[in-house]
């Protein structure tokens, strides 16, 4: 358990570089706390000058000073609260916003392993429900905990003033009561990492049917969707119901510890003025600043859960921010070469997965400068897996590509990122306007250089009959294009920045036959002067291709002219038979 208790401290201690720059109002905020609780505890001591003072001597001169002294504190308590509140919120939101930010820099330096890896769902939540927290606790939590555990102090330090008695009286409530929040604490942690947990798989949940509505709708499957998602928020629900059950068990301990001990104290309290020990001043003020501790004692459970929420919740954090970024350019780069030829070559290039799982086992492959290569291969060979090596969306594990002899991995990320162009099979837009779409990987792009990509995209006219041409918003939250104008968006992406070698997904997969006869123009006049590896999935996009490569079991097998490879090679035609009809390659290889 106490090794549990470092670690929530260790990691609450990561805070501190978020907080510091914050310090100076974070100082304000602490002593305008503390001096409220103190202005608060400072009453009782009033009311025992003005018991045995003026009322027990029937003497009223002094007691106008001493009301006066009960309204400063009053008024000085609620000043002090107000300034409190008002300071906090500043660095409160100032922290969760950069922590934020910091969160959302570090998603997009990590590798796209990570991506595959983690369910997106999880990272949302730690972007929104975790942060809210940390800042609930930073904003609230941590002040609180720290005063009232600092005023529980002084005020067992002014009834023992009082009467050591009454302190003895005092305390007998109060161990219990740290004891079992100290039990309470670890159990609550891991309840809370749980619900945490559980409230990221249900955000993943909805995030996934919100984007697959359409194929939900289409096959029916809403109400499948539906009954998971009802377990899984009956799971939270069981959860948060524990963490309640967890919680009102030591809140019913927090209020009957204290209720019990004012009983004890009245008691003993009684007899000391019964037999002359004690004032009845003393026995009110003693009284009154249990009361007064009432508050800071019940919180200190509630805080403590707190603390350990933000704690669960900043451990979530830390598992994304601790990640490693393993894609990063060298710490030295080798300049790009000048002029550019654009020759790449895979050199025995070996990839295996986290999992082991090696798909790529010693690919050679030689793409002379501006040839286009198509890349064949049955399904699930491994074909998007070395294209996404060009660019670096993964390292190789074995080998490597050179780029005029140069290594990828040693020229910068932004030189390699300029030097190769690419597009997906499955076209993203964002919800921004279509130059910003197609600009993207260009920082200040130009307007004719986006125009002009859009012309080689042959995406020029249907964007100018949009309604605010290039202005228009498209994406998620704005117009939506067809299938083939989309490809040719990303095709235009692609090639915006004038890169001298392109990796393609095939961008002609999942067209209908009108569509891709429009994306295959554009295609063409894309592919022309740059080198490029486009995979294939059907056969209209090997035939815009130089040459074609068969990878097989994780090697290029084969590799040479469509129509060489359909008249040589039995495998070739077996695997374009399986991606077309077997009509169409038996007509190709008759003529
Ligand atoms: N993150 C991952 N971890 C482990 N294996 C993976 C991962 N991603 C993909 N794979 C596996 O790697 C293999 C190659 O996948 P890849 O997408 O590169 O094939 P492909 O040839 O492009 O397939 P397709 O033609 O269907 O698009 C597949 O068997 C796939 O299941």
């Amino acid at each position: 358990m106490s090794d549990q208790r470092n670690s929530t401290i260790r990691t609450l201690r990561r805070l501190w570089p978020y907080v510091r720059p914050h310090r100076a109002r974070m100082a304000v905020v602490l002593s305008a706390t503390m001096l409220a609780m103190l202005c608060g505890l400072g009453i009782p001591l009033l009311t025992q000058r003005i018991v045995d003072g003026p009322i027990q001597h029937k003497e009223t001169a002094a007691l106008p000073w001493l009301i006066i002294g009960v309204l400063v504190l009053g008024i000085g308590e609620a000043v002090l609260f107000y300034i409190r509140r008002k300071v906090v919120a500043r660095p409160a939101a100032q922290v969760e916003a950069r922590m934020r930010l910091d969160l959302y820099q570090r998603l997009q330096r990590l590798p796209v392993a990570f991506h595959d890896r983690w369910q997106s769902g999880q990272l949302l939540s730690r972007g929104t429900n975790d942060l809210t927290t940390v800042r609930r606790f930073v904003a609230f939590g941590m002040i609180f905990l720290l005063v009232n555990s600092l005023v529980v102090v002084v005020g067992m330090g002014i009834i023992a003033s009082l009467s050591p008695a009454l302190l003895v009286v005092s305390l007998c409530g109060a161990l219990p009561l740290i004891v079992i929040s100290y039990l309470f604490e670890a159990k609550f942690k891991v309840i809370a990492r749980r619900a945490q947990d559980q409230a990221g798989d249900l955000t993943t949940i909805v995030e996934e049917s919100v984007l697959g509505i359409r194929v939900l709708k289409a096959f029916g499957r809403g109400p499948e969707l539906t009954n998971r998602f009802l377990a899984q928020a009956r799971e939270l629900r069981s959860t948060e119901l524990n963490k309640i059950s967890i919680l009102a068990a030591l809140w019913s301990v927090l209020i009957v510890l204290p209720e019990l001990s004012i009983a004890g104290m009245l008691g003993v309290g009684a007899i000391g003025i019964v037999n002359g020990s004690m004032t009845v001043g003393t026995l009110v003020a003693a009284v009154a600043v249990s009361a007064y501790l009432r508050w800071p004692i019940d919180s200190i459970g509630w805080l403590l859960a707190e603390t350990n929420m933000s704690a669960a919740a900043l451990e979530r954090y830390w598992e994304v921010i601790d990640s490693p970024v393993t894609i990063t350019s060298p710490a030295s780069p080798v300049p790009l070469p000048v002029p550019l030829r654009g020759h790449v070559r895979f050199e025995g290039v070996r990839f295996a997965f986290e999992d082991g799982n090696e798909v790529l086992k010693g690919v050679d492959l030689d793409l002379r400068p501006g040839e286009t290569v198509a890349l064949v291969g049955a399904t699930g060979s491994g074909k998007t897996t070395l294209t996404a090596l060009v660019p670096r969306l993964a390292d190789v594990t074995g080998g490597r590509i050179t780029i005029d002899g140069v290594d990828v991995r040693d020229l910068s990320l932004e030189d390699l990122r300029t030097v190769v162009g690419t597009a997906f099979e499955e076209p993203v837009l964002f919800s921004a306007s279509v130059t910003e779409n197609v600009g993207l990987g260009v920082p200040d792009v130009s307007e004719s250089a986006v125009r002009e990509a859009l012309r080689v995209a042959r995406a020029e006219e249907f964007v100018d009959a949009l309604p605010w041409g290039l202005a228009t918003r498209i994406g998620e939250q704005g117009l939506s294009l067809s299938g083939g104008q989309r490809q040719r968006l990303a095709l235009a992406r692609a090639v915006v920045g004038r890169p001298a070698v392109l990796v393609l997904d095939d961008p002609l997969s999942a067209l209908d036959v009108h569509t891709e006869a429009e994306v295959e123009a554009a295609l063409r006049r894309v592919l022309r002067g740059v080198t490029a590896l486009v995979v294939a999935h059907r056969s209209s996009t090997v035939q815009l291709a130089d040459r074609v490569a068969m990878l097989v079991d994780g090697k290029i097998t084969a590799i040479g002219s469509h129509r060489k490879l359909l008249e040589d090679n039995e495998e070739y035609r077996r695997l374009l038979s399986s991606m077309d009809s077997e009509e169409i390659v038996e007509e190709e290889v008759a003529s």
